[in-house]
């Protein structure tokens, strides 16, 4: 069911385009929706000059014809349409489930907007419910997971840390070859506090606190469409 209402999300979105936009394309089972229907816009002569949030939404896009370009070749992006793991207050986000956060930021700090889509369920009034992914260095791992940890007990004496893991009983690697610790807060009442906790450990890469990016969000669920705007 929630599918149904992704797919609503992404068509909604689709009203943010204009021709010859560059677009940032975002990574997850939402974003694939908006790249599959952007596909067929290309199909029909729409053009447009994209950057992939990571290896798989590269893939799709490729197979569907749409232009690729990256953040060398075109710094500056007009707009990026994304899933999110969880919505808060202000269209602060949780993002990264699918481990893609760390181009997801980059490239939404690229661009000139950021556009959230996603189904009802990923409407919170308070972040941290969704474990915030943490994409740390692997040098040193166990010297970064401590201090992780110190940053989230600190904050949720009883909150847990585990290294995400992939196929194979392996860890998961980003695209960037780098791991990722998934840290249970339960509540983040104040997640600029917590994105500059983190981002002091050297070992931290980047977090999946999307704060102040994001502009626009269209929610699809039982009720209909809604359109947050921050
Ligand atoms: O941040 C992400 C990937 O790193 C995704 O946007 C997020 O996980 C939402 O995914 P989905 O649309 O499949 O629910």
């Amino acid at each position: 069911m929630s599918d149904i209402f992704k797919r609503q999300a992404a068509e909604a979105a689709m009203a943010e385009l204009r021709p010859g936009m560059r677009l940032g394309l975002g990574t997850g089972s939402t974003a694939r929706h908006f790249v599959d229907l952007l596909g067929a816009r290309v199909a029909e002569g729409f053009a447009c000059l994209c950057i992939p949030t990571s290896e798989q939404t590269a893939a799709q896009a490729r197979s569907l014809g749409i232009p690729l370009t990256d953040l060398d070749a075109t710094p500056e992006l007009d707009l990026t349409v994304d899933g999110a793991d969880e919505i808060g207050p202000g269209l602060s986000l949780i993002k990264g489930g699918g481990g893609a956060l760390l181009r997801e930021k980059i490239v939404a700090a690229a661009s000139s907007r950021m556009v959230v889509i996603a189904d009802m369920s990923k409407v919170v009034p308070a972040l941290g419910a969704f474990p915030l992914p943490v994409e740390v260095n692997r040098f040193g791992l166990e010297a970064t997971r401590r201090a992780v940890a110190a940053v989230l007990h600190a904050i949720a004496p009883g909150g847990a840390l585990s290294l995400r893991q992939g196929a194979g009983g392996q860890p998961f690697e980003t695209d960037g070859g780098h791991l990722i610790l998934d840290a249970s807060f339960g509540r983040i009442s104040d997640p600029e506090a917590v994105s500059r906790a983190l981002l002091d450990i050297p070992g931290v890469v980047q977090h999946g606190l999307f704060i102040g990016l994001a502009s626009k969000a269209y929610i699809a669920g039982p009720d209909g469409l809604v359109t947050y705007e921050g």
